[in-house]
């Protein structure tokens, strides 16, 4: 395990060789406890010391009723929120560990999908895939990149279209655009279908299979919905904050 010193770490720099495939990350999970205060002296266990390994490379779904703890687990491992107790570890390296001013780069590293797609409204769909890395410098061509990755979507010839003239389902593409921008090793998504009919939901399903299968990063998938963690390598379901069932697909 890598404990952090803390050197330092340009901001701006990134790991993207412009090209081709990524590796995905291997994380694990050592006893990760979140909880939220309820009432004034109660605590609400999100995450209850859950321990996870996922192989680099995989694409796990993770079910289970709402409020089972799923987006906090992916918050915590996308160092959105900071857990209690317990350790991440990403790549060997610790993320519980993290000194504050390396955060920044490591939540790049991580792409994340949500329900609601937080796209900029006043921004077209190339430059909502841009905005993440409109305040680094990187080492690729990035509106070369947002472009490839806007028809690799399906979104080719709605470049300049505003988020408000296209539909759910292609504003979602645009979300998914802009997270592959920093090429991720580790894709985040929780509840990207949730707004989605069925049809389209499916849609959006197979374009991060696809997306996953050229890029070869890992997906952690946060979905209400059984069919789509059958399309998984991996089926994890969470109660209350705990891992209740571990199926390989
Ligand atoms: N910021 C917060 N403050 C207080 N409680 C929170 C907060 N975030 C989550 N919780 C609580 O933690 C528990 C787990 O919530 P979480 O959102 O992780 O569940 P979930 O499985 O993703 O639910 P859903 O499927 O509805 O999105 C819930 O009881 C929720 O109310």
């Amino acid at each position: 395990m890598r404990r952090h010193t803390d050197t330092p770490h340009p901001e701006g720099s990134d790991t993207y060789s412009g090209s081709g495939s990524i590796t995905g990350a291997a994380v694990s999970t050592r006893s990760l406890v979140k909880t939220f205060r309820g009432g004034v002296d109660t605590a609400l266990t999100a995450v209850g010391r859950v321990d996870l390994h996922i192989d680099a490379g995989s694409f796990v779904a993770l079910t289970g009723p709402s409020g089972s703890g799923k987006s906090t687990l992916l918050h915590l491992i996308g160092a959105i929120e900071s857990a209690d107790s317990g350790d991440i570890e990403v790549d060997g390296e610790l993320i519980t560990d993290l000194p504050r001013k390396r955060l920044p780069a490591y939540r790049r590293s991580v792409g994340f999908v949500f329900q609601r797609y937080n796209l900029l409204p006043a921004l077209t769909a190339l430059d909502n895939v841009l905005a993440p890395v409109l305040p680094i410098r990187t080492s690729f061509d990035a509106p070369a990149r947002a472009a490839e990755l806007l028809d690799a979507v399906g979104l080719a010839g709605r470049h300049r279209a505003l988020p408000s003239q296209l539909s759910g389902g292609q504003q979602q593409r645009i979300a998914i655009a802009r997270a592959l921008i920093n090429a991720p090793r580790l894709l985040l998504a929780d509840e990207l279908t949730g707004n989605l009919d069925t049809h389209t939901g499916a849609e959006i399903l197979d374009l991060i299979q696809t997306m996953q299968q050229q890029h070869g990063m890992t997906v952690l998938l946060a979905t209400h919905g059984q069919a789509i963690a059958e399309n998984a390598h991996r089926h994890l379901s969470l109660i209350d904050g705990q891992i209740v069932t571990d199926t390989q697909l």
